[in-house]
């Protein structure tokens, strides 16, 4: 491993510019900038110098393999926060044969050393990503090896079944037909309800993390723009007396309350001779449907039933124009029912999301489904091949947390990561 560094923090001022280095040269290379660096694990202020000349003050820590983010050696640059002094120290890095390091090139390395495993650095991608309250705490239990910790746990079922299974065929004799201790059916069992129950709460949990759309639909001029910029408090959405004013499907992504929300904006359903507003009421009805929640709006309480789901908001638009108001009703204009709407969207999708699971990501239900897929039937198979089926599984859970891992997948993950992560 050659020895690499970059900005761990953004480009641009700030208070402080952290550089990070990482590999075998760490220490020397932190050492040879900022003088004798003794213990580890400590901050030192130093000028950090090239030659005789002074680039920054700086507080220089240093870790030792085995103990820091990478597992490797490793350091850490505190300069002031400006982009032309952490420009002059990464020269100066470069020019002592460090290489700048590629995005997510310090987490590929702790994953290759050990210290996280895949699932960890799924963790760690999302954190960085988390927008909302609830994104932020499911990553940090991602990270900090919530599902690592399951599996290894489902990984000692499969280890301890398949030792009860090997040592029946072992000392079986011949002719005789061999028993697989019942135990080894006890643990298939659980094993089997436990996954089946994780693989149940992927959905929730993927949508947790990519968070929800919610689609707003109606007739023209129901007032669907309106209540978009109401719920963004400006002018997302262009709103006009004309009927068809909306085509392109307008997003606004919103953090309801801790949940990633993001509302659409559509085109008034009708059927019109204008080209361009059919293809905008054509993708109206598609995004509408593909939605996890829909509002309908209309002035008169007609709904389009060929696109309302069980959960699906009922609204009266225009409150301020009724004379009775019943049921669930808004006015844009005033800004009434607004907050209790919004109220309902949130309750609805947090109930969805109650008994999310551990998985975040397809990749890791795909891999835990083919684990539970090669115990199906487990009750019917000769000792050798439910051995061999424990194995397979034992697999699917390695590729899981990614003890094994294809390269190509590895670089789709790790490449997601900012320069410096
Ligand atoms: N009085 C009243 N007028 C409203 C309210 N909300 C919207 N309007 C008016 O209704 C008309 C249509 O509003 P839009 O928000 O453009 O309706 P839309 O559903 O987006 O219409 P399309 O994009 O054409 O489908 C505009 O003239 C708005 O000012 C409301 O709460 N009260
Ligand atoms: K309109
Ligand atoms: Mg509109």
């Amino acid at each position: 491993m050659d020895t690499i560094f970059a900005e761990a923090t953004p480009p641009g001022r700030g208070g402080v510019s952290i550089i990070r280095i990482s590999g075998p040269e760490a220490r020397r290379v932190a050492e040879t900038l900022s003088g004798a660096l003794l213990e580890p694990r400590r901050a030192y202020h130093r000028a950090i110098r090239e030659g005789q000349e002074v680039l920054d003050d700086a507080l220089v820590t240093w870790f030792e393999a085995g103990a820091s983010f990478t597992g490797e050696e490793s350091a850490e640059l505190n300069l002031h926060g400006a982009p032309v002094v952490v420009a002059r120290v990464g020269q100066a890095l470069r020019k002592m044969g460090l290489r700048r390091a590629e995005a997510g090139e310090f987490t590929r390395r702790a994953f290759l050393n050990g210290c996280i495993d895949l699932s960890q650095a799924e963790g760690f991608a999302d954190l960085l990503a988390a927008e909302t309250e609830s994104q932020r705490r499911q990553a940090v239990q991602t990270a900090s090896g919530a599902l690592s910790r399951r599996v290894a746990h489902w990984r000692a079922m499969l280890v301890e079944a398949g030792a009860l299974i090997e040592s029946s065929v072992d000392f079986a004799d011949e002719e005789v037909p061999e028993d697989v201790p019942p135990r080894v059916y006890e643990l298939i069992d659980q094993l089997r309800e436990e996954l089946d129950r994780e693989i149940a709460g992927h959905p929730a949990a993927e949508r947790l993390r990519t968070g929800f759309d919610v689609a707003i639909v109606g007739p023209p001029n129901a007032g669907k723009s309106s209540l978009i910029n109401a719920i963004a408090r400006r002018e997302v959405a262009i709103v006009s007396a004309v009927a068809g004013t909306t085509r392109d499907v307008i997003e606004l992504r919103t953090d309801l309350d801790g949940l990633a929300v993001t509302f659409l904006d559509t085109a008034g359903l009708r059927v019109t001779a204008d080209e361009v507003e059919a293809i905008g009421v054509e993708r109206a009805r598609i995004r509408a449907e593909e939605a996890d929640l829909r509002i309908h709006l209309s002035e008169d309480g007609q709904h389009d039933a060929t696109l309302v789901r069980d959960d699906d908001l009922l609204v009266r638009t225009k409150a301020d124009l009724l004379e009775r108001d019943d049921g669930l009703s808004l006015s844009a204009l005033t800004g009434t029912g607004i907050t209790e709407l919004l109220t309902s969207v949130r309750s609805l999708l947090s109930a969805r999301v109650a008994h999310a699971g551990l998985l975040t990501h397809q990749r890791q239900a795909d891999a835990l489904s083919d684990a539970r897929g090669a115990l199906d039937a487990a009750e019917d198979l000769a000792p050798e091949l439910l051995a061999e089926a424990v194995r397979r599984a034992s697999h699917s859970l390695d590729l899981l947390v990614g003890r094994i891992a294809p390269d190509d997948y590895l670089d789709h993950i790790f490449t997601a990561f900012c320069i410096g992560k």
